[in-house]
């Protein structure tokens, strides 16, 4: 591999649309989250999963649950989302959109507000303390706990889109993709478009879900997570690829996720060339950097390594995933600048431009 694509990818300016909270803790926070909770006896062989080891997602969705022990208090919050804000801004993201499901906990008093309030209080402590990222909130539905509990979290992420001055911008769809079906929560998630939330949703991430994908096509969401099983040649469909081509619905690719969590079977068989290819847009995220122990810069290598490509196309890549985001129109600009004065730009616009237009 290129030596130089390591730091290339590192300093590149990214922009992060894809990553669950709890998912993305990484290895010295939840030492110290596990510290803090010895009776409960986790190892951290059971929060995460080591390059090269394989699980069905549904073993990933145990994690999930240890992880959910390890972080059940405001505090634990608190520490865990600030943490990982600040871990993206030291990998080079400087637009983040955080998602994560509002939780109650009863032994420790923790409730769903509470929980959106200090995700919200954590994005404003970074931003205090002046760690270079923007960073956003997409209140996330649990597919898994019904239509009434997706309703209710609509309302939620209505309330603090509201009040939180731009920070909660969007909702997302996730959880087990096995367990329950979209159209009993398609209510929620059209209640939630009505009033000015964006919709990520998890879509196609496992074979079978067709019929479930054409539903939620008809809201339409703003973005797509995964979207691994759209196309027919891996049992999707060409209405599903003709709609999501219409509508020009971004994807959230996550390669590592993806082969850890075995849904696709080796980085070369990754969809990100099928729709690349397509000059559809693509975003390479992370999902889960803490389970999946990786980084945005590592998949900007991996992308870079498995499928060929260039400095200036991982650099634009990254650019087009400004426009993917749900950051007001003001923050998008001043992102293209960040953008635009990386030193492989400047290079080009030495060129007097001869290698862009
Ligand atoms: C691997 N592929 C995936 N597919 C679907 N949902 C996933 C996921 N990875 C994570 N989540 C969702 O995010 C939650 C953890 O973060 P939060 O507690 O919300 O911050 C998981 O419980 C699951 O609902
Ligand atoms: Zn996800």
């Amino acid at each position: 591999m290129d030596k130089e694509v390591e730091p290339f990818c590192r300093a590149l300016p990214k922009v992060e649309l894809h990553a669950h909270l709890n998912g993305s803790i990484s290895v010295a926070t939840m030492e110290r989250l596990i510290a803090r909770k010895p009776h409960l006896n986790i190892k951290h062989s059971m929060t995460a999963i080591h390059k090269g080891q394989r699980r069905t997602l549904d073993e990933c969705f145990q994690v999930f649950k240890v992880i959910h022990q390890l972080v059940d208090s405001e505090e634990d919050l608190l520490m865990a989302a600030k943490a990982v804000i600040r871990e993206f801004s030291e990998d080079g993201v400087r637009y983040l959109e955080l998602r994560s499901t509002p939780r109650v906990e009863t032994n420790t008093g923790l409730t769903k507000r509470k929980y959106v309030e200090t995700v919200i209080e954590a994005i404003r402590q970074c931003k205090q303390e002046d760690v270079d990222i923007d960073v956003r909130f997409l209140v996330a539905v649990d597919r898994r706990n019904g239509p009434e509990v997706a309703m209710e979290t609509v309302k939620l992420a209505e309330d603090y889109m509201l009040s939180s001055e731009g920070i909660v911008v969007g909702m997302d769809l996730s959880g087990d993709p096995m367990v329950g079906h979209g159209k009993d929560l398609l209510p929620a998630l059209q209640k939630a478009r009505n009033c000015g939330l964006k919709l990520a949703l998890h879509m196609s991430e496992v074979p079978c879900q067709k019929e479930e994908s054409e539903l939620l096509l008809t809201l339409p969401p703003d973005r797509i997570g995964h979207g691994t099983f759209l196309h027919p040649e891996v049992g999707g469909s060409w209405s599903l690829v003709h709609k999501v081509r219409e509508g020009n619905i971004p994807l959230e690719l996550c390669l590592t996720s993806n082969i850890m969590g075995k849904t696709v079977e080796s980085y070369e068989k990754h969809h990100f060339p099928y729709w690349y290819k397509l000059g559809h847009p693509c975003v390479l995220c992370t999902d889960d950097k803490g389970v999946f122990s990786t980084s945005l810069s590592q998949e900007y290598q991996l992308a870079a390594s498995t499928f060929g490509l260039d400095q200036e196309a991982l650099w634009i890549l990254s650019q087009q995933a400004i426009s993917c985001s749900f950051a007001p129109e003001a923050i998008k600009q001043q992102l293209e600048k960040r953008w635009a004065e990386h030193p492989l730009q400047l290079t080009y616009s030495q060129d007097s431009g001869a290698k862009r237009k």
